[in-house]
């Protein structure tokens, strides 16, 4: 039995930060980090059956086409993944009466449409990176037993070595997306790659305004980096996280990012807004392509 203490439910048998109850989440989750873009999304939807707010958590289930898919905004960084995640599947595999695990475990899929910072100069600002791997750059896994489990050991081994000396990159670990989701996402309109989530906007994505970071040249480094064809693409915050605990969970995730900065091109996108709402239509499409 878990107790009080570990699973904290709100009086209304809502679960702690989300403030959802059982049955109120799909199989399908979108996250964004920007609670507004659930409001563009309930834009797109039919039959919502709520919106609850509460911190940066904006939560909705409705329906594109005939597929029922719940939004859950997350705000920004690995942290607050880690609370997403564990409720989420608290919430569908966690029996709320008796407080026990549920035998039979519901599986769920998690689609991240966030935006990015480019390390490619054939990636532009606007176009659309599906993370293939996601490598965090913060320690989150190792402090989850099965963590080093779901880890791309061989490929951890090369970064570390890339990385490798410098005490404030601790231990990259590299996760895989969904190979069905991947699937379902990827065509000519998208890029793929590996993805580094970084702890922090700016020196730990290379970013200096009054504070110098400790490396130079990183930024370069990791766009010259290469491991089985694959190259590192973009920066952003969650997906690490995000791949580790879905896959630690037994869930499927992916993230598809807009890019909004060309780090190596120097240039940016100040007014995005448009095409994150194009970005979020391509993704309804596509994993709706079976509905009628
Ligand atoms: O657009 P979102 O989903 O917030 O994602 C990116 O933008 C935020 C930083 O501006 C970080 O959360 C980063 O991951
Ligand atoms: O450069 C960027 C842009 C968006 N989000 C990030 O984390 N980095």
């Amino acid at each position: 039995m878990i107790l009080d203490s570990e699973l904290i439910l709100n009086a209304d048998g809502s679960i702690f930060h989300l403030h959802l109850r059982p049955g109120q989440v799909a199989d399908t989750v979108i996250l964004v980090g920007d609670p507004k873009r659930v409001d563009v999304i309930e834009s797109l939807f039919s039959d919502i059956e709520f919106k609850i707010a509460n911190r940066e958590y904006v939560s909705m289930t409705g329906k594109f086409k005939d597929k029922r898919i719940t939004v859950v905004s997350t705000g920004v960084g690995i942290g607050n993944i880690d609370i997403v995640m564990n409720e989420l599947d608290a919430l569908v595999n966690i029996d709320f009466e008796t407080r026990e695990i549920k035998s039979k475990k519901r599986k769920l899929e998690f689609i991240r449409i966030g935006t990015s910072g480019s390390l490619q100069k054939h990636i532009p600002v606007n176009s659309y990176v599906i993370s293939e791997k996601s490598v965090g750059f913060d320690n989150l896994l190792y402090f989850y037993e099965k963590g080093a489990e779901v880890v791309n050991e061989e490929f951890r081994r090369l970064l570390r070595i890339l990385v490798g000396g410098h005490s404030i990159f601790l231990n990259p670990y590299v996760v895989d997306a969904s190979e069905n989701l991947l699937a379902q996402l990827k065509s000519a309109e998208t890029f793929t790659g590996i993805t580094i989530t970084a702890p922090g906007f700016y020196v730990p994505q290379g970013r200096e305004l009054r504070l110098s970071k400790k490396l130079d040249g990183i930024n370069n480094k990791l766009s010259l980096f290469e491991y089985h064809g694959y190259q590192i693409t973009n920066y952003e915050m969650e997906s690490s996280a995000l791949y580790g605990l879905s896959k630690m969970l037994g869930h499927d995730a992916i993230a598809i990012c807009l890019i909004i900065a060309n780090r190596l091109n120097k240039k940016a996108n100040k007014n995005y807004r448009k095409n994150v709402k194009e970005l979020i239509t391509y993704v309804l499409h596509k994993i709706t392509a079976d509905e009628s």
